[in-house]
């Protein structure tokens, strides 16, 4: 198992003195090559469960419980350790690509500043690798692109360059929170498919982050569905689609747009009744 989280549990120390706990003993694995999608609305924990695995929660926070990465204990690795693994094993995508951005660099001098800087390769090899980074991501005329300033991009092409630096390194896994949230639906569905196929063709460990079923069930392999820090339900995406044991879990289907369910009909990810409730 690449990721193993067992009973982790975060709270938080208040000015007060008093603590809050916020996430309630999640437990979740990945594999290998697959997608785990985690849905659930604002303030159910998503975002601190992704925080609590690259290690940058604030110091108000207390963790307990485990989270193995690739046999290793990220609760309890020293922070060098934790910051070498966030630069080359794990890497994280953003809601608002220009936030990870630099808006005084050229997108291809920020892909390769961290080619040069982690696998120390020569100006021209980095260059050429982030090329065919760009194309990966199918950002059009790549070859013009890469030099391009990030505000003469497209939010849809942004967050592609917000993936090709993600991926620089080659993670093993990759943490997107909320990657689509900020852009239009016929962007959203490609940048879904771009992330859909580099788990595929790279053996990358993806967990999508999003408040959106829709967004969820488009690519992810298995759904973890939370509510205020707990585990509502977990299993294949297929499955908690079709046949959810969680009233919150079917509270989320039906608040779906019809359009996300039709599509949804399409991919045939859910069929019969539960696709049509309108
Ligand atoms: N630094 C912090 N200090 C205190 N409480 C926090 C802190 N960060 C998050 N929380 C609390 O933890 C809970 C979970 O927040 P989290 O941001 O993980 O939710 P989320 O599901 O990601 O929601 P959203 O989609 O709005 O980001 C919330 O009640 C939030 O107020």
């Amino acid at each position: 198992m690449m990721l193993s989280i067992k009973d982790l549990r975060v709270s938080f120390d208040h000015s007060t003195g008093a603590r809050t706990e916020v996430v309630h003993g999640i437990n979740l694995d990945l594999d290998r090559g697959e997608t785990l999608g985690i849905v659930g609305e604002s303030g159910s924990g998503k975002s601190v469960l992704s925080l609590a695995i690259m290690g940058l929660l604030p110091g108000s926070a207390h963790t307990s419980g485990q989270i193995r990465f690739e046999g290793e204990d990220l609760l309890a690795v020293p922070e060098r350790r934790l910051c070498d693994l966030r630069g080359r094993k794990i890497g994280m995508i953003f809601q608002e690509p220009m936030s990870a951005l630099n808006p005084a660099m050229t997108v291809g001098n920020q892909i390769a500043e961290g080619l040069r800087l982690h696998k120390g390769m020569s100006k021209h090899d980095a260059r050429n690798e982030a090329l065919r980074l760009l194309e990966m991501v199918q950002i059009p005329q790549a070859a013009t692109r890469i030099d391009s300033y990030p505000h003469e991009m497209s939010g849809g092409q942004r967050q592609r360059v917000g993936i090709a630096i993600a991926i620089a390194l080659k993670p093993d896994l990759l943490i997107a929170d909320e990657p689509t949230t900020a852009l239009d639906v016929t962007v959203q569905a490609e940048i879904l498919d771009i992330l859909d196929d580099l788990v595929t063709d790279l053996g990358i460990s993806l967990i999508l982050i999003s408040h959106d079923l829709g967004v969820i069930a488009r690519i992810a392999d298995r759904t973890l569905v939370m509510y205020r820090g707990d585990e509502m339900e977990q299993g294949d995406t297929e499955r908690v689609l079709r046949s959810p044991t969680h009233d919150y879990t079917r509270k989320l289907l039906n608040a779906m747009p019809s359009r996300a369910r039709k599509s949804l009909d399409q991919t045939g990810a859910m069929t019969g009744s539960e696709a049509n409730h309108d």
